[in-house]
């Protein structure tokens, strides 16, 4: 038997080092042929009077509208007279528009507002443009460079909260449509324009009340454009150009109160554990228990769709590892892993967001408590992760109870076979030429859930560039568009809504054939 080991170690060697050559050609050759899912830009390019320029009245409107204090702060807890104002001012700011025989404009749940833009072709299904009049509070006040509601001008950015998230869509949706009424143009297709004012707090009053309004008066919706994920420069791992991140879905959502009960008392006589040291070992256990990184699962879901789409435009070692996700998912999982926004893309995460109790320094509390939030991957459910949580904690004196929850949305159609996908590609094209667009899902919420109803082709986008130094602004600190941007925004709208005027059909021509 001890002879013949020579010749079953070299036979190893050799089956193993045949598998690598053949696991290395396959490599190989898929990276040299993985398909381009990437169109050429249109011949359309944006040329005056095409244009509409962030001239001084247009970025003194948008100024002004971030100056109004429309904050959010829980469910049913907003700032109603700022609100009112705002309103107000938007009515006054745009006289084509609320001066037009063509506009509907509808105020629901008494702050949000709905337009209706008559087209000329009663055949054709409405589209909607969607955005919220609300913003976050401001938290560390003193720390901005510009005060938080100055919508102050400074090296070329407006700062101030609501620039980005989301007056930016609202104000940009509106001059679009003021733009395209004061040059006497009848869009064909009917438009609506849908501005919730709690999107903030889940908009329970808001989108909720107009998505019901709308389902009530049957209307069916071609496609909806909420605000959403922005034009990445350097955000996806291995691309170098710009990457227009068009969302065709939105992660779920699981709000968890957990709490545990136990005796107090006095603190001179504790027991060896006690509500807060429970709690604190369960949603500690949690923080170290991450949910399934879903690349490292072979994912097949939007995740793996937004890397193959700009697969041929990676630096070499991340084409690769792109081009064989078959073998490499992994490896690409763990890579994800690494940084809190693309973790986001490969998981259900885990936030843990309050963490009450105790009344007094030498009371022991009997009562503590802690809340999570979950956004949930696309390829999960709500019950997988109460599930997956209940396992982590294994603890029963630990309550569960749901505060608010979603499943993951459903998935927009996307890609060649889509029309709407594909006029909002063509119209990115337009605004940003060099730059790569591919399908991928938020990993936040919108309204568009109270959309659900209304349409099967739900697309969140955001029409200004984004770093990865500009993420933490979002809710945070120093909030800012910068004028090109703002710019920029306003002519997607525009062009969006001519590009509308055209049939949607699947076009297959030039570059297109080859995807
Ligand atoms: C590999 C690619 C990496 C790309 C990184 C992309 C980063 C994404 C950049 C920007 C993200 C934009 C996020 C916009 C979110 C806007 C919506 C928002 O703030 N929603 C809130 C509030 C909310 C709305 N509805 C609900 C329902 C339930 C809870 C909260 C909310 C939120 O999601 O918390
Ligand atoms: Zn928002
Ligand atoms: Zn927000």
């Amino acid at each position: 038997m001890w002879k013949s080991l020579p010749r079953v170690l070299s036979l190893v060697v050799r089956g193993f080092a045949l598998t690598l050559a053949v696991l290395a050609t396959i490599v190989v050759i898929r990276t040299a042929t993985f398909p381009s899912y990437q169109t050429s830009p249109p011949e359309c390019k944006l040329t005056d009077p095409d244009f509409i320029p962030a001239d001084q009245e247009r970025l003194s409107r948008f100024t002004s509208a971030i100056q109004f204090r429309t904050v959010s702060y829980e469910r049913g807890v907003g700032t109603p007279q700022e609100l009112a104002r705002f309103t107000q001012f938007i009515r006054e700011s745009f006289p084509t528009i609320h001066g037009s025989p063509l506009v509907r404009r509808d105020v629901v749940g008494n702050y949000s507002l709905l337009y209706r833009v008559d087209g000329s072709d009663a055949s054709l299904k409405p589209y909607m443009l969607a955005s919220h009049l609300d913003v976050v509070p401001i938290t560390q006040e003193a720390n901005w460079e510009a005060p938080p509601f100055s919508g102050q001008l400074k090296d070329g950015y407006i700062y101030g909260r609501g620039t980005i998230d989301a007056k930016h869509s609202l104000m940009g949706c509106l001059e679009a449509v003021e733009f395209i009424l004061s040059r006497g143009h009848r869009p064909k297709r009917t438009l609506y324009l849908a501005f919730g004012h709690d999107e903030e707090t889940s908009g329970h009053f808001g989108a909720k009340v107009i998505g019901e309004m709308l389902a009530q008066r049957g209307e069916k919706i071609e496609f909806i454009l909420d605000e959403g994920t922005p034009v990445g420069e350097g955000l996806v791992p291995g691309v170098s150009k710009q990457v227009a991140l068009v969302s065709v879905a939105e992660k779920g959502f699981l709000q968890l109160h957990l709490t545990v009960n136990e005796e107090g008392g006095h603190a001179s006589m504790p027991r060896s554990e006690s509500a807060i040291g429970i709690l604190s070992k369960a949603i500690s256990k949690l923080e170290d228990s991450p949910h399934p990184n879903m690349f490292k699962m072979f994912g097949t879901g939007p995740e793996t769709r937004m890397l193959e789409y700009v697969a041929t435009e990676m630096t070499l070692p991340y084409r690769m590892l792109t081009s064989n996700l078959w073998l490499f998912s992994p490896l690409v999982g763990w890579v994800y892993s690494k940084k809190p926004q693309t973790n986001a893309f490969a998981r259900t995460t885990t936030a843990l967001t309050r963490f009450n109790a105790g009344v007094k320094d030498n009371v022991i509390s009997p009562e503590a408590t802690a809340v999570i939030d979950h956004r949930i991957h696309p390829s999960s459910s709500v019950e997988e992760v109460i599930e997956f949580d209940r396992k982590v904690i294994n603890d029963p004196r630990v309550k569960f109870n749901v505060i608010n929850n979603m499943e993951p949305s459903p998935t927009s159609p996307y890609g060649k076979d889509s029309p709407t996908y594909m006029l909002l590609q063509k119209t990115i094209q337009q605004i940003y030429p060099d730059a790569l667009v591919t399908p991928t899902f938020m990993v936040a919420n919108t309204d568009t859930r109270h959309y659900w109803s209304l349409s099967s082709a739900i697309y969140r986008f955001n029409p200004y560039v984004m770093t990865p130094s500009d993420l933490p602004r979002f809710h945070g600190l120093n909030e800012r568009i910068s004028v090109q941007n703002y710019e920029r925004v306003m002519n997607f709208y525009y062009h969006l809504i001519v590009n509308m005027d055209e049939p949607l059909e699947i076009k297959r021509h030039g570059h297109e054939d080859e995807l």
